[in-house]
């Protein structure tokens, strides 16, 4: 009889704990230890009694790729097709994302059309810098910066407004410090196999044409652009730790935070809590990387410095909802450049997206989230170091709508969350980084996994996915 300690309950850890069932049954089994009383991590939904929905964190998932179709797998598997809510690509939430820039907002091209006018904020078409890209040099360097990169590419204008824009609204980031080989691996593998990006594009491999059934045909027949579930995303969450007790020798326990992890003779592992000690054959680490070193054993100094040095970002979610229907424009949201200054990163439409998670009854109420902080996080504290109070957050938020967006009523209801050590930055060097932890883990006598947001994706397909081939690598051939 093989036991699996899994260690932290998000998306991560839950994808593992199924996949460990669905393809290792050695593993009779499978022990998930998550150290607060909430299930899911940073996917964190609040239904109100009134039916409004307010998601915490991530609020909608792409279905392309082999990311993105394995999790519409998944959400087949797990029972949950029928409360799929799709954003189609025809759609205003699909098509129409802004950028705010000196006080105005500004639609990002969305058709190839588009490409051809001069849209504000940029002083020329979109197609000038796509025409002159092919004859770009080509670094020799195996990483760089997002904004080096996209400027020797594209040009310092959009390098400078959209690109920066962009890292805000998936990494909360600066571009100056995120590397493009960790960030955004098929733009630099397009550039190091084709020599341009529009030469990949034309020329690269299209990727194997997978056979579809269930919501994978449903979303590439009715051309999905994202999607979300009736109940928000905490329905996938919970229905992949309900799938994990329900099957024999699955559990989940909460409040249960591992404390160390320390090596047994016989190639096993005792994965330590406040209440207990488990002996395990394999442990899966689905914890941020500085929190998976601070319970590896003392000995493993490198190993340890090298986990803790990854760095994440803290962002501020403020959810706010008003009583009409009071956006401007209709669309996804839009994005603040850092040029812009200050601490918003961008504010998304929520009831423009999933007007299905308005409250029952006023189909017309908005929604909208304002997220402030990530790598500008300081201009948010007081000169004591001190970050605002609940209510003077809520304000700064109002305040960021009622300019950005001319929302001049008062929200009916609102809710902040602070969500420390959120998103991990991969600087340049990542991929080298990876490489050195992985290494060291595999030499190491712990029979220990790595998956998470720390290492290849902070996207909720890329942590379900990584768990999925981390389990069938292990899978006897
Ligand atoms: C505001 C925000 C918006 C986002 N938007 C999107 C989006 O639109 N689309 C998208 O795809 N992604 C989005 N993301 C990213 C995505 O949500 C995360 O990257 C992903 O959920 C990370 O999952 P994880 O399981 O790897 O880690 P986590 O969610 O961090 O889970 C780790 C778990 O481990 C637990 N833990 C930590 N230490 C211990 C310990 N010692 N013992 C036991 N348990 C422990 C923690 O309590 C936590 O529950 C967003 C993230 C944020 C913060
Ligand atoms: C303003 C801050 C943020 C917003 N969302 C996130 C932050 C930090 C986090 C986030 N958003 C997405 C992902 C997953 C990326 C993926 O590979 O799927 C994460 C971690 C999705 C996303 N959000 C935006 C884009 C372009 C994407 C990529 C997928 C897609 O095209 O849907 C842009 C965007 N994010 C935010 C806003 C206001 C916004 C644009 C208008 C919020």
């Amino acid at each position: 009889m093989a036991t699996a300690v899994v260690i932290g309950g998000g998306v991560s850890g839950l994808a593992s704990a199924f996949y460990i069932q669905k393809f290792l049954p050695k593993y009779s089994k499978v022990i998930l230890l998550e150290g607060s009383s909430h299930i899911g991590g940073w996917v964190n939904t609040t239904i109100h009694p009134d039916g409004g929905i307010f998601e915490h964190g991530p609020r909608s998932l792409r279905p392309v790729g082999e990311q993105g179709r394995n999790t519409l797998q998944l959400a087949d598997e797990l029972g949950l097709s029928s409360y799929a809510l799709p954003i189609f690509r025809s759609d205003a939430a699909a098509k129409n994302r802004y950028l705010y820039v000196k006080g105005k907002l500004c639609a990002l091209p969305s058709s190839a059309l588009s490409l051809f006018r001069t849209l504000p904020p940029f002083s020329k078409p979109l197609i000038a810098s796509l025409v002159t890209e092919p004859f770009r040099f080509r670094s020799k360097e195996s990483d760089e910066t997002i904004h080096s990169f996209v400027r020797r590419r594209l040009g310092q204008e959009v390098a400078d407004i959209a690109i920066d824009a962009l890292c805000r609204g998936i990494f909360a980031g600066d571009c100056r410090y995120l590397s493009v080989a960790a960030c955004l691996p098929p733009l630099h593998d397009m550039e190091q196999k084709h020599g341009s990006l529009c030469a990949g594009a034309i020329f690269g491999s299209k990727g194997p044409k997978f056979k579809t059934s269930g919501l994978t045909r449903r979303a590439e027949e009715d051309k999905w652009a994202s999607w979300s579930l009736t109940y928000g995303l905490q329905q996938l969450t919970d229905a992949m730790a309900a799938a994990v007790t329900n099957t024999r020798g699955g559990e989940i326990r909460k409040d249960t935070r591992v404390t160390s992890i320390k090596s047994s003779p016989n190639g096993k592992a005792t994965v330590i809590s406040e209440s207990e000690g488990i002996e395990a054959d394999l442990v899966v680490s689905a914890i941020y990387s500085k929190d998976l070193a601070a319970i590896l054993p003392t000995s493993m100094k490198e190993l340890r410095e090298d986990l803790s040095s990854l760095p994440s970002v803290n962002v501020v979610v403020v959810n706010l909802e008003y009583k009409d229907n009071v956006l401007p424009v209709k669309g996804f949201g839009h994005l603040l450049p850092s040029s812009e200054g200050g601490p918003v990163l961008g504010i998304v439409y929520d009831s423009c997206t999933f007007p299905e998670h308005n409250r029952k009854g006023c189909p017309d109420s908005t929604r909208i989230t304002v997220m402030l902080g990530g790598s500008w996080y300081n201009q948010l504290l007081s000169p004591e170091g001190k970050l605002p109070s609940g209510p003077e957050l809520v304000w700064i938020a109002t305040q960021a709508a009622a300019k950005q967006l001319g929302i001049r009523s008062h929200p009916i209801r609102s809710h902040v969350s602070l969500q420390t050590e959120c998103i991990p930055q991969y600087r340049v060097g990542h991929v080298n980084w990876l490489a050195k932890v992985e290494q060291a883990v595999d030499q190491s006598n712990l029979p220990l996994k790595l998956v998470g947001s720390s290492y290849r994706g902070p996207a909720v397909n890329d942590c379900i996915n990584n768990a999925r081939k981390m389990v069938e690598a292990m899978r006897p051939v």
